[in-house]
């Protein structure tokens, strides 16, 4: 009788789980002839210059259900389903495409997929160097390079070629790495050699000195590398993301090896287009000042006096002289906003090099 009736309550909960599933169904169609309508008016509007991806109005549409939630589920798991429903939408407008460190399987193509959703073309590019190049060529839309790490620093490299690049920084993502030790062996004692790239060896060090302190670690270009390589090789180990190991068909043989929990990688996201303002956003600037004592400090006394808050500032060579370095650094706002437009007009006129690398939105999820 209990049992029963149960079960009609399960088959009643049931019902209005699949009517529920048609209203669904019906407002995200509606949704996605609304987009093609935006694509329309856009193309109409703005002809070979149109813009279907808008940075700044995902972000808006993505704050404001974020806000509105009622819950049970948790703000960014909506957000999540809302990602992919603009992803699926944008697509229909003009299917979208970002290259990444490849191969398939890396943190970058999860990054990638983190910020365009799933229905972004993702292209696969050997280094971050061709990453640019395919974007300045015009033959992605889009490029997602890792540019820092909470265990391990910055990625000079990237930075670098900021400083010779044409492209704009339009978005940001941050990203909680989990690496796991995977291998075609079964048990640790038969691992010789341990594969990976660099920065991830180092962010798994206290890991593998304890638990394979004899294994040879060889850093390779990527974590997805490392991957196929150790399908093919008896003894070898790779330092991976669970997809590398489902797309090598690898046994994890421990999970979560890296030393910091908080492991977290921030990647940029690159392109031609500028990002309008969206309420909530983040300047990347490329600067160098004299090198006389205190130049850095008279060089970001403008940013004081406007209120300007600074996120990171980050020094490299510039390889045009020895002691001539610039700094990468990000700060809040936009530069259309008013208080940071003038500390920037400021900062032009100090400044021996001043570029804007981009003003794009602080990313929500
Ligand atoms: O509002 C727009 O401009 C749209 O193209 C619609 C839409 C959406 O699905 O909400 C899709 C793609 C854009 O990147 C932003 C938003």
């Amino acid at each position: 009788m209990t049992t029963d009736t149960r079960g009609d309550e399960l088959d009643a909960v049931r019902s209005r789980i699949d009517a529920i599933d048609q209203e669904i169904l019906a407002l995200i169609s509606e949704r996605a002839r609304c987009a093609q309508t935006v694509a329309h008016i856009k193309t109409e509007s703005d002809g070979r210059a149109v813009q279907f991806y808008r940075p700044e109005r995902e972000v808006s549409v993505l704050r404001r259900i974020k806000d509105a939630n009622p819950g049970p589920l948790e703000g960014e798991e909506v957000a999540r389903l809302f990602r992919e429903i603009m992803s699926a939408c944008l697509a229909l407008e003009r299917p979208l495409n970002a290259a990444f460190l490849g191969p398939e399987g890396t943190f970058t193509q999860a990054a990638a997929i983190k910020h365009f959703g799933h229905s972004v073309v993702t292209k696969a590019m050997a280094t971050i160097d061709e990453i640019f190049r395919e974007v300045e060529a015009g033959a992605c839309d889009f490029g997602v390079v890792p540019v820092e790490n909470s265990t391990e620093g910055v990625v000079s490299h990237t930075l670098d070629l900021f400083m010779s690049s044409p492209l704009r920084i339009t978005g940001e993502v941050s990203l909680r790495i989990h690496h796991h030790l995977m291998s075609k062996e079964t048990e640790l004692g038969a691992i010789r050699t341990i594969y990976s790239h660099q920065q991830s060896l180092a962010q798994c060090r206290g890991w593998l000195d304890r638990y394979l302190p004899h294994a040879e670690r060889i850093p390779v270009g990527s974590n997805a590398d490392a991957a196929r390589i150790v399908a093919g090789e008896p003894g070898a180990a790779a330092v991976a993301g669970f997809q590398a190991s489902e797309i090598y068909g690898l046994e994890v043989l421990a999970e979560r090896i890296e030393d910091e929990p908080g492991n977290t990688t921030r990647f940029l996201v690159i392109g031609k287009q500028d990002s309008p303002p969206s309420g909530q956003d983040k300047t990347s600037l490329l600067l160098s000042c004299r090198n006389k004592s205190g130049g850095l400090h008279a060089l970001l006394l403008p940013l004081a006096a406007h209120g300007i808050s600074m996120t990171r500032i980050e020094s490299r060579p510039s390889r045009r002289g020895i002691w001539d370095y610039v700094f990468f650094i990000d700060i809040m706002g936009h530069r259309q906003d008013l208080p940071l437009a003038a500390a920037l007009e400021h900062l032009e006129k100090d400044a021996l090099l001043f570029k804007v690398l981009g003003s794009y939105p602080v990313a929500v999820l």
